[in-house]
Protein backbone atom coordinates (compact mmCIF):
# COMPACT_ATOMS: atom_id res chain seq x y z
CA UNK A 1 0.00 0.00 0.00
CA UNK A 2 1.31 3.59 -0.65
CA UNK A 3 2.37 4.97 2.71
CA UNK A 4 2.96 8.86 3.83
CA UNK A 5 4.13 10.02 7.20
CA UNK A 6 1.80 13.19 7.60
CA UNK A 7 3.78 14.35 10.77
CA UNK A 8 6.80 11.70 11.79
CA UNK A 9 4.13 9.82 14.31
CA UNK A 10 1.56 8.75 12.41
CA UNK A 11 2.33 6.03 9.47
CA UNK A 12 -0.85 6.04 7.12
CA UNK A 13 -1.82 3.34 4.35
CA UNK A 14 -4.41 4.33 1.37
CA UNK A 15 -5.81 2.69 -1.31
CA UNK A 16 -9.01 3.43 -3.31
CA UNK A 17 -10.94 1.60 -5.71
CA UNK A 18 -14.24 0.27 -7.15
CA UNK A 19 -15.85 -2.76 -6.07
CA UNK A 20 -18.39 -5.43 -7.99
CA UNK A 21 -18.56 -3.64 -11.66
CA UNK A 22 -20.43 -5.81 -12.90
CA UNK A 23 -20.22 -6.33 -16.69
CA UNK A 24 -21.28 -9.14 -19.32
CA UNK A 25 -19.68 -9.93 -22.23
CA UNK A 26 -20.26 -11.73 -25.67
CA UNK A 27 -18.25 -12.68 -28.07
CA UNK A 28 -19.96 -14.06 -31.95
CA UNK A 29 -17.99 -16.46 -33.93
CA UNK A 30 -18.15 -16.36 -37.59
CA UNK A 31 -20.08 -19.81 -37.83
CA UNK A 32 -22.91 -18.37 -35.43
CA UNK A 33 -21.48 -19.76 -31.85
CA UNK A 34 -21.49 -17.37 -29.16
CA UNK A 35 -19.78 -17.15 -25.77
CA UNK A 36 -20.48 -15.51 -22.75
CA UNK A 37 -19.32 -14.31 -19.56
CA UNK A 38 -20.55 -12.13 -16.92
CA UNK A 39 -17.62 -11.00 -14.53
CA UNK A 40 -18.00 -8.75 -11.50
CA UNK A 41 -14.92 -7.19 -11.28
CA UNK A 42 -13.23 -4.96 -8.23
CA UNK A 43 -10.42 -2.55 -9.05
CA UNK A 44 -8.12 -1.18 -6.02
CA UNK A 45 -5.48 1.39 -7.04
CA UNK A 46 -2.06 1.90 -4.90
CA UNK A 47 -1.57 6.08 -5.94
CA UNK A 48 0.21 8.99 -4.44
CA UNK A 49 -2.40 10.98 -3.97
CA UNK A 50 -2.03 11.93 -0.56
CA UNK A 51 -2.66 15.95 -0.59
CA UNK A 52 -6.37 14.44 -1.08
CA UNK A 53 -6.23 12.92 2.46
CA UNK A 54 -3.89 16.00 3.86
CA UNK A 55 -5.54 18.73 2.19
CA UNK A 56 -8.76 18.37 0.37
CA UNK A 57 -6.29 18.45 -3.00
CA UNK A 58 -8.42 15.63 -5.58
CA UNK A 59 -5.75 16.71 -7.98
CA UNK A 60 -3.98 13.27 -8.02
CA UNK A 61 -7.26 11.29 -7.51
CA UNK A 62 -8.56 9.13 -10.23
CA UNK A 63 -12.02 9.05 -9.97
CA UNK A 64 -13.68 5.52 -9.06
CA UNK A 65 -16.14 6.27 -12.00
CA UNK A 66 -13.38 6.39 -13.89
CA UNK A 67 -12.04 2.60 -12.81
CA UNK A 68 -15.39 1.30 -13.48
CA UNK A 69 -15.99 3.22 -17.06
CA UNK A 70 -12.90 1.35 -18.03
CA UNK A 71 -13.61 -2.28 -16.61
CA UNK A 72 -16.50 -1.47 -20.07
CA UNK A 73 -13.77 0.29 -21.99
CA UNK A 74 -11.54 -2.64 -21.50
CA UNK A 75 -13.99 -5.19 -22.13
CA UNK A 76 -15.38 -3.59 -24.95
CA UNK A 77 -11.61 -3.70 -26.98
CA UNK A 78 -11.37 -7.25 -26.47
CA UNK A 79 -12.23 -8.14 -29.37
CA UNK A 80 -11.43 -12.06 -29.43
CA UNK A 81 -12.62 -14.02 -26.21
CA UNK A 82 -10.30 -13.29 -23.15
CA UNK A 83 -9.71 -15.57 -20.20
CA UNK A 84 -10.60 -13.02 -16.63
CA UNK A 85 -7.13 -13.66 -15.83
CA UNK A 86 -6.19 -12.36 -18.60
CA UNK A 87 -9.06 -8.96 -18.51
CA UNK A 88 -7.50 -8.53 -15.03
CA UNK A 89 -3.68 -8.26 -16.34
CA UNK A 90 -4.84 -5.59 -19.05
CA UNK A 91 -6.57 -3.61 -16.85
CA UNK A 92 -3.85 -3.69 -14.23
CA UNK A 93 -1.52 -2.81 -16.78
CA UNK A 94 -3.80 -0.06 -17.98
CA UNK A 95 -4.26 1.60 -14.93
CA UNK A 96 -0.23 0.98 -13.93
CA UNK A 97 0.80 2.18 -16.91
CA UNK A 98 -1.77 5.28 -18.09
CA UNK A 99 -1.45 7.11 -14.78
CA UNK A 100 2.02 8.34 -13.56
CA UNK A 101 0.64 8.11 -9.80
CA UNK A 102 -0.94 4.91 -9.95
CA UNK A 103 2.26 2.57 -8.52
CA UNK A 104 -0.26 -1.24 -8.32
CA UNK A 105 -3.18 -2.21 -9.00
CA UNK A 106 -4.90 -4.96 -7.65
CA UNK A 107 -8.22 -6.69 -9.84
CA UNK A 108 -10.52 -9.01 -8.30
CA UNK A 109 -12.71 -11.01 -10.77
CA UNK A 110 -15.17 -13.31 -9.69
CA UNK A 111 -16.94 -15.21 -12.41
CA UNK A 112 -21.04 -16.17 -12.23
CA UNK A 113 -21.13 -20.03 -13.82
CA UNK A 114 -23.33 -19.76 -17.15
CA UNK A 115 -22.33 -22.87 -18.96
CA UNK A 116 -23.20 -23.92 -22.49
CA UNK A 117 -26.58 -25.48 -22.84
CA UNK A 118 -26.58 -29.37 -24.46
CA UNK A 119 -30.07 -29.88 -26.33
CA UNK A 120 -30.58 -33.45 -27.68
CA UNK A 121 -26.85 -34.08 -27.26
CA UNK A 122 -26.06 -30.63 -29.03
CA UNK A 123 -24.00 -27.93 -28.01
CA UNK A 124 -26.22 -24.92 -28.09
CA UNK A 125 -24.47 -22.22 -30.40
CA UNK A 126 -26.29 -19.42 -27.77
CA UNK A 127 -27.84 -20.90 -25.35
CA UNK A 128 -26.32 -20.96 -21.55
CA UNK A 129 -27.70 -22.05 -18.03
CA UNK A 130 -26.34 -21.28 -14.64
CA UNK A 131 -24.10 -23.82 -12.97
CA UNK A 132 -22.57 -23.79 -8.95
CA UNK A 133 -19.23 -23.05 -8.32
CA UNK A 134 -17.43 -19.95 -9.13
CA UNK A 135 -14.36 -19.23 -10.62
CA UNK A 136 -12.17 -16.16 -9.09
CA UNK A 137 -9.17 -14.35 -9.91
CA UNK A 138 -7.06 -11.98 -8.23
CA UNK A 139 -4.23 -10.25 -9.86
CA UNK A 140 -1.73 -7.96 -8.81
CA UNK A 141 0.08 -5.74 -11.05
CA UNK A 142 2.96 -3.14 -10.40
CA UNK A 143 4.44 -0.47 -12.11
CA UNK A 144 7.64 -2.30 -12.72
CA UNK A 145 5.91 -5.05 -14.66
CA UNK A 146 5.87 -7.47 -11.43
CA UNK A 147 3.19 -9.08 -11.41
CA UNK A 148 0.91 -12.01 -9.25
CA UNK A 149 -1.83 -13.95 -10.63
CA UNK A 150 -3.83 -16.28 -8.32
CA UNK A 151 -7.08 -17.93 -9.50
CA UNK A 152 -9.96 -20.06 -7.39
CA UNK A 153 -12.53 -21.66 -7.28
CA UNK A 154 -16.05 -20.93 -4.97
CA UNK A 155 -18.49 -22.84 -3.85
CA UNK A 156 -17.18 -26.55 -5.13
CA UNK A 157 -19.57 -28.78 -3.20
CA UNK A 158 -18.37 -32.64 -3.15
CA UNK A 159 -19.98 -35.37 -1.55
CA UNK A 160 -19.57 -39.22 -1.50
CA UNK A 161 -21.11 -41.31 0.97
CA UNK A 162 -18.92 -44.05 0.95
CA UNK A 163 -15.12 -44.83 1.76
CA UNK A 164 -14.83 -41.77 4.13
CA UNK A 165 -14.05 -42.69 8.20
CA UNK A 166 -12.36 -41.07 10.85
CA UNK A 167 -10.57 -43.00 14.05
CA UNK A 168 -7.91 -42.91 15.90
CA UNK A 169 -8.25 -39.06 17.00
CA UNK A 170 -7.86 -37.82 20.31
CA UNK A 171 -10.48 -39.23 22.88
CA UNK A 172 -10.93 -37.40 26.23
CA UNK A 173 -13.25 -36.63 29.08
CA UNK A 174 -15.37 -34.14 26.10
CA UNK A 175 -14.95 -36.94 23.63
CA UNK A 176 -18.62 -38.27 22.35
CA UNK A 177 -17.71 -38.81 18.21
CA UNK A 178 -17.38 -42.70 18.05
CA UNK A 179 -14.72 -44.04 15.62
CA UNK A 180 -16.07 -45.15 11.94
CA UNK A 181 -14.66 -46.13 8.95
CA UNK A 182 -17.97 -45.55 7.28
CA UNK A 183 -19.58 -42.59 6.85
CA UNK A 184 -20.73 -39.72 4.16
CA UNK A 185 -17.95 -37.02 3.33
CA UNK A 186 -19.40 -33.81 2.37
CA UNK A 187 -17.04 -30.24 1.43
CA UNK A 188 -17.26 -27.28 -0.32
CA UNK A 189 -14.22 -26.25 -1.33
CA UNK A 190 -13.07 -23.01 -1.69
CA UNK A 191 -9.28 -23.24 -3.50
CA UNK A 192 -7.23 -20.59 -4.41
CA UNK A 193 -3.94 -21.43 -6.52
CA UNK A 194 -0.74 -19.16 -7.15
CA UNK A 195 1.06 -18.99 -10.63
CA UNK A 196 4.40 -19.03 -11.21
CA UNK A 197 4.62 -15.83 -13.49
CA UNK A 198 5.90 -12.84 -12.08
CA UNK A 199 6.31 -10.23 -14.33
CA UNK A 200 4.00 -9.33 -17.36
CA UNK A 201 6.70 -10.54 -19.79
CA UNK A 202 6.47 -13.95 -18.40
CA UNK A 203 2.73 -14.79 -18.66
CA UNK A 204 1.79 -17.57 -21.28
CA UNK A 205 0.41 -15.80 -25.02
CA UNK A 206 -1.86 -18.37 -25.73
CA UNK A 207 -5.66 -17.46 -25.28
CA UNK A 208 -7.48 -18.49 -22.88
CA UNK A 209 -4.41 -20.74 -21.07
CA UNK A 210 -5.76 -19.72 -17.76
CA UNK A 211 -9.12 -20.55 -18.62
CA UNK A 212 -7.84 -24.11 -19.33
CA UNK A 213 -6.22 -24.08 -16.44
CA UNK A 214 -8.98 -23.46 -13.97
CA UNK A 215 -10.73 -26.40 -15.75
CA UNK A 216 -7.63 -28.52 -15.41
CA UNK A 217 -7.41 -27.98 -11.67
CA UNK A 218 -10.66 -28.40 -11.03
CA UNK A 219 -10.77 -31.95 -12.46
CA UNK A 220 -7.54 -32.85 -10.51
CA UNK A 221 -9.46 -31.18 -7.35
CA UNK A 222 -12.44 -33.35 -7.83
CA UNK A 223 -10.83 -36.74 -9.11
CA UNK A 224 -8.40 -36.73 -6.10
CA UNK A 225 -11.40 -36.10 -3.73
CA UNK A 226 -13.59 -39.06 -5.21
CA UNK A 227 -10.75 -41.67 -6.63
CA UNK A 228 -11.62 -43.58 -9.40
CA UNK A 229 -15.15 -43.82 -10.46
CA UNK A 230 -15.43 -47.56 -9.22
CA UNK A 231 -13.52 -47.96 -6.24
CA UNK A 232 -13.41 -44.64 -4.97
CA UNK A 233 -10.98 -43.76 -2.92
CA UNK A 234 -10.40 -43.99 1.18
CA UNK A 235 -10.44 -40.83 3.06
CA UNK A 236 -9.01 -41.03 6.67
CA UNK A 237 -10.10 -37.51 7.29
CA UNK A 238 -10.93 -34.56 5.55
CA UNK A 239 -7.32 -33.34 6.32
CA UNK A 240 -5.43 -36.09 4.27
CA UNK A 241 -7.91 -36.06 1.58
CA UNK A 242 -7.53 -32.05 1.64
CA UNK A 243 -3.84 -32.60 1.59
CA UNK A 244 -4.09 -35.20 -1.50
CA UNK A 245 -5.91 -32.49 -3.42
CA UNK A 246 -3.57 -30.26 -2.85
CA UNK A 247 -0.86 -32.14 -3.72
CA UNK A 248 -2.11 -34.25 -7.03
CA UNK A 249 -2.14 -29.64 -7.96
CA UNK A 250 1.27 -29.01 -7.79
CA UNK A 251 2.38 -32.37 -8.93
CA UNK A 252 0.50 -32.00 -12.02
CA UNK A 253 0.88 -28.39 -12.55
CA UNK A 254 4.61 -26.68 -12.59
CA UNK A 255 3.44 -23.44 -12.89
CA UNK A 256 1.47 -23.50 -9.84
CA UNK A 257 3.32 -22.51 -6.72
CA UNK A 258 0.90 -22.73 -4.32
CA UNK A 259 -2.55 -23.64 -3.79
CA UNK A 260 -4.85 -23.04 -0.09
CA UNK A 261 -7.45 -25.10 0.05
CA UNK A 262 -11.00 -24.43 2.49
CA UNK A 263 -12.70 -27.46 3.33
CA UNK A 264 -15.90 -27.08 5.68
CA UNK A 265 -16.90 -31.08 7.19
CA UNK A 266 -20.45 -30.70 6.30
CA UNK A 267 -22.12 -33.07 8.68
CA UNK A 268 -24.67 -35.49 7.86
CA UNK A 269 -26.10 -37.01 10.70
CA UNK A 270 -26.98 -40.68 11.33
CA UNK A 271 -30.77 -40.38 12.42
CA UNK A 272 -32.11 -43.13 14.80
CA UNK A 273 -35.70 -43.20 16.07
CA UNK A 274 -37.52 -44.46 18.83
CA UNK A 275 -40.03 -44.54 21.34
CA UNK A 276 -40.25 -46.39 24.97
CA UNK A 277 -41.42 -49.29 23.27
CA UNK A 278 -39.29 -49.27 20.07
CA UNK A 279 -36.70 -48.46 17.55
CA UNK A 280 -38.80 -46.81 14.82
CA UNK A 281 -35.89 -46.23 12.80
CA UNK A 282 -32.40 -47.69 13.10
CA UNK A 283 -29.80 -45.98 11.56
CA UNK A 284 -27.80 -48.51 9.25
CA UNK A 285 -25.46 -45.87 6.98
CA UNK A 286 -29.04 -45.08 4.97
CA UNK A 287 -30.72 -42.19 6.78
CA UNK A 288 -29.38 -39.14 7.52
CA UNK A 289 -30.29 -35.59 9.17
CA UNK A 290 -28.69 -33.05 6.72
CA UNK A 291 -26.79 -30.10 8.66
CA UNK A 292 -25.42 -26.68 7.63
CA UNK A 293 -23.87 -25.91 10.99
CA UNK A 294 -22.07 -26.22 13.11
CA UNK A 295 -19.79 -27.67 10.21
CA UNK A 296 -15.92 -28.62 10.65
CA UNK A 297 -13.30 -25.94 9.11
CA UNK A 298 -10.28 -27.42 7.79
CA UNK A 299 -8.23 -24.91 5.74
CA UNK A 300 -4.37 -25.50 4.48
CA UNK A 301 -1.50 -24.06 2.05
CA UNK A 302 0.47 -25.96 0.10
CA UNK A 303 3.58 -24.09 -1.26
CA UNK A 304 6.77 -25.67 -3.38
CA UNK A 305 9.98 -24.71 -1.46
CA UNK A 306 12.33 -22.71 -3.58
CA UNK A 307 15.81 -22.21 -2.57
CA UNK A 308 17.41 -18.95 -3.86
CA UNK A 309 20.98 -17.98 -2.82
CA UNK A 310 20.97 -20.27 0.27
CA UNK A 311 17.45 -19.17 1.29
CA UNK A 312 14.84 -20.93 1.32
CA UNK A 313 11.50 -18.71 -0.38
CA UNK A 314 8.37 -19.96 -1.01
CA UNK A 315 5.11 -18.18 -3.06
CA UNK A 316 5.35 -15.19 -5.25
CA UNK A 317 8.15 -12.32 -4.13
CA UNK A 318 5.43 -9.50 -4.44
CA UNK A 319 4.30 -8.89 -0.72
O1 LIG B 1 -12.20 -35.61 8.90
C1 LIG B 1 -12.41 -35.12 10.02
N1 LIG B 1 -11.51 -34.28 10.60
C2 LIG B 1 -11.70 -33.73 11.83
O2 LIG B 1 -10.84 -32.96 12.33
C3 LIG B 1 -12.88 -34.06 12.50
N2 LIG B 1 -13.39 -33.70 13.71
C4 LIG B 1 -14.58 -34.32 13.82
O3 LIG B 1 -15.35 -34.20 14.82
N3 LIG B 1 -14.86 -35.06 12.72
C5 LIG B 1 -13.80 -34.93 11.88
N4 LIG B 1 -13.56 -35.43 10.66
Amino acid sequence: MAGGDADGINKFEQRHGKTRVRVGRVWKRSDGTHSFVEWSVSVSLLSDCLPAYFHGDNSDIVATDTMKNTVYVKAKECSEQISMEDFAIVLGKHFTTFYQQVTAAIIKIVEKPWERVVIAGQPHKHGFKLGSEKHTAEVVVKKSGALRVTSGIEGLALLKTTKSGFEGFVRDKYTILPETRERMLATEVTASWMYSFESLSSVPSKPLYFSERYLDVKNVLVDTFFGPPKEGVYSPSVQRTLYEMAEAVLGRFPDVLSIQLKMPNIHFLPVNLSNKENVIVKFEDDVYLPTDEPHGTIEASLSRIRIVAGNVCSGSSLA
